[in-house]
């Protein structure tokens, strides 16, 4: 069995419930790491109906910006931890650094940590990602950093991946 495991995927690709039920096949407790905030309504309800999706195997922590060290203080009390998603975690750190000028080299420097964080792991850990930037270029400088970060995070998330799974309408394709 892989114990990295990248999945990505478009926005309502599958990716996060092709993510659980590679889960499901370790047995219970799962750990579902979330790195979303409810912002607006719309993100609550969303929230809850992944919640309810659920059921009471997995134990949840939600972390916006800490993953390798919430992945540090997780190792070994479950038996595999899923990270949703790698993409709103970059989307936290690039949101406090918006205004400083290395932000996009500080936030690979934290795609790094969490690589090697990754490696030490004794729990096996899907990771969810996007796809993002296969669209035109973005005309805001912002986006077109967000879109810049997420293929490198990306690039060197999949290269410390065991395992590579990309969905694509619900269909899971392996690439690794
Ligand atoms: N804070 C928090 N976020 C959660 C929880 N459960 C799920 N989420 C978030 O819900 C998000 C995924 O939901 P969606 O946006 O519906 O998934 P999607 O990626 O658009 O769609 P798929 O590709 O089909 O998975 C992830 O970013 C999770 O972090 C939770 O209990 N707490």
């Amino acid at each position: 069995m892989s114990r990295i495991i990248l999945v990505t995927g478009g926005a309502r690709s599958g990716k996060s419930g092709f993510a659980e039920h590679l889960a499901l096949s370790h047995g219970a407790p799962r750990c579902y790491l979330a790195t979303a905030q409810a912002w607006d309504k719309e993100m609550q309800e969303r929230i809850e109906r992944h919640r309810k999706r659920r059921n009471d195997g997995w134990q949840t922590v939600e972390e916006p910006l800490q993953l390798a060290s919430t992945l540090t203080r997780l190792d070994g009390g479950c038996r595999v931890i899923l990270v949703d998603c790698v993409t709103l975690w970059l989307t936290n750190l690039l949101l406090a650094r918006e205004q400083e000028p290395d932000a996009e080299e500080q936030i690979i420097a934290l795609v790094r940590d969490l690589t090697e964080q990754l490696r030490r792991m004794t729990t096996p850990v899907i990771l969810v990602t996007n796809e993002v930037g296969s669209g035109i270029v973005p005309e805001n400088r912002l986006a077109r950093l967000f879109r810049d970060l997420a293929g490198r995070a990306n690039q060197l998330l999949a290269a410390a991946a065991d395992e590579v799974q990309v969905v694509i309408s619900g269909l899971p394709l392996k690439l690794k």
